[in-house]
């Protein structure tokens, strides 16, 4: 046979040229977006080889976003590793879409956590289309039975809150970190509704797991990383931090939630009155089960349902209250007019309860104004299940939608001086509370917070008690106040800082 020695030598380098090129061709073609001639929102700059704009989602996003918004204009388009995602801003733009086009924009993308958990369509979180419906309306029913709004969650609220003071108390004027105790009681107010349980501040197995369930939001690795993520699991060592959150959001799945319901299951009688919301969904499970229509409603949702309420309800209020107590360290002014209203219409012989709040409006707009400044949970996301038009733009089918709730707060155009700590902008002359329409601190649209007057009445009493009884003050007078620049992990949190709960003499 014919052998020639240049080919010989060349093969092993064609081969390995061959095989770059091709995975070079993959790597592009995976990467690239594919909408050209179509109207898609512009992009705020140009795309990079294979990365497109995925390095624009690093470091702080929201001021990433104001940059681009500036550039492109309410609605923008990235392309992040290949996937489409259109950026939308703007009040009134994020409400056509939310509202007007509600049934194309229902799902949302299957987030990290639930990949890594098995659970795309579980729950209230990451389920689509008939599924989240029926979880959101028993979810919202339940919740109502057990008296959202009214008496029955006030009264759960009022006993944990109670805790919550004493141990305030406890530490004497010593200054802490807020969140490492408002996050407990928070939580058990939550526990207590979904399992009828509340636990002590110092028991170990509530600490470990309200541990895991902080690390749910605060070891999230970035945005980006969750396009990538099953890769990165795949190699040695733990990029990101991936395992490791990994880890914190199946231990709370297993021994928490799972545990919890297989409790509640020990003891349920389907003829007894629901005592808490699992023992609730079990029964209408097991009515619906044997009804002929069939049901979505099964275990598998109720473990994710229990854990999105435990996640969802707990780091948003507890950081409402953090924020709000750290607003008013900067302004000493505002915390005394809110003592004084409530010296004035309550009194301090007993803790303020749900019905002196129409007679507290400076406390409400005390509250507004820390959601509107602090926008808790400031993004979320949604899948568009067909194309549509917007402003005479093309959302592609199978694009993703990021909503900014935060630019609802902060354009200047809605809110004057929108960076500024100021209550008065939600009074009128005669100091009477004003409803203002772009306040979405609870979103907009079919997904809007479903413990949303749960949380209200929360932070009502909380922070109605927490004046009451207190002045804030800093732990070092001396020193520069804790700064208003939050860190956004999934929800926007301050800065670690300490501050002294000083008792007033009453
Ligand atoms: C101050 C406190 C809270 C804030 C600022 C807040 C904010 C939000 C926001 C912005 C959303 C997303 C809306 C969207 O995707 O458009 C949401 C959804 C949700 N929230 Fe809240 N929330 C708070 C408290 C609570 C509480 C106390 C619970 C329950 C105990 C809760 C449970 C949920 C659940 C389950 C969802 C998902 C609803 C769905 O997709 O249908 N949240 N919340």
């Amino acid at each position: 046979m014919f052998y020639d020695p240049l080919l010989a030598m060349c093969t092993p380098w064609a081969l390995t040229g061959g095989a770059l090129l091709l995975l070079v061709y993959y790597a592009w073609s995976k990467t690239r977006l594919r909408y050209e001639g179509s109207n898609i929102p512009p992009f705020p700059a140009p795309e990079k080889p294979f990365l497109g704009h995925t390095l624009l989602m690093r470091g702080n996003i929201l001021d990433n976003f104001v940059w681009m918004r500036k550039k492109a204009g309410d609605i923008f388009s990235l392309n992040i590793l290949g996937q489409l995602l259109i950026v939308v801003n703007g009040y009134e733009t994020m409400r056509e879409i939310l509202v007007k086009h509600a049934e194309v924009t229902l799902d949302r993308p299957v987030d990290m956590s639930s990949q890594f958990l098995g659970e795309e369509n579980h729950g209230l979180l990451s389920s689509r289309g008939h599924n989240w419906k029926e979880q959101r309306a028993i979810t919202h029913s339940i919740l109502r039975e057990f008296g959202m709004g009214k008496s029955l969650m006030a009264d759960k609220i009022a006993t944990e809150l109670q805790m919550f003071i004493e141990k305030l108390r406890s530490f004497e004027g010593k200054a802490i970190h807020l969140p490492s105790i408002s996050s407990l009681a928070v939580c058990n107010i939550v526990c207590s509704i979904a399992f009828g349980n509340r636990f002590d501040y110092d028991d170990e197995y509530y600490k470990h797991m309200m541990k895991n369930s902080n690390a749910y939001l605060e070891k999230a690795p970035p945005i980006w990383v969750f396009y990538v993520a099953t890769f990165f699991k795949k190699l040695p060592g733990d990029l990101f931090g991936i395992k490791e959150y990994e880890a914190c959001i199946k231990d709370l799945n297993e021994n928490f939630c799972k545990f919890q319901i297989n409790k509640v299951k020990q003891d349920l009688n389907d003829d007894d009155e629901p005592q808490n919301f699992i023992a609730a969904y079990l029964q209408e499970m097991h009515k619906r089960e044997k009804g002929e229509k069939g049901t979505f409603l099964d275990e598998a949702n109720l473990v994710s349902l229990v854990k999105s309420l435990v996640v969802a309800g707990t780091e948003t209020t507890s950081m409402t209250l953090n924020w709000c107590v750290l607003y008013c360290l900067h302004h000493p002014e505002i915390q005394e007019k809110v003592f004084d209203e409530i010296k004035t219409q309550v009194g301090t012989a007993r803790p303020p309860c749900m019905s002196d709040m129409p007679n507290l409006p400076y406390l409400s707009a005390v509250i507004r104004e820390t959601q509107r400044l602090a926008t808790i949970g400031p993004l979320t996301a949604r899948v568009a299940s067909h194309s549509f038009e917007v402003q005479g733009y093309l959302i592609p089918k199978d694009s993703q939608l990021m909503f900014n709730y935060d630019t609802a707060h902060r354009d200047e155009s809605v809110w004057e001086k929108p960076d500024q700590f100021n209550p008065e902008r939600f009074l009128d002359a005669s100091g009477k509370l004003l409803k203002r329409n772009e306040l979405i601190p609870f979103g907009i649209g079919r997904h809007i917070c479903v413990g949303e007057a749960m949380a209200r009445m929360e932070l009502d009493l909380f922070l109605a008690s927490m004046f009451q009884r207190f002045r804030f003050e800093p732990e070092d007078p001396g020193k520069e106040l804790p700064t208003f620049k939050g860190d956004l992990v999934l929800v926007v949190t301050p800065k670690p800082f300490k501050v002294r709960f000083r008792e007033r003499s009453l």
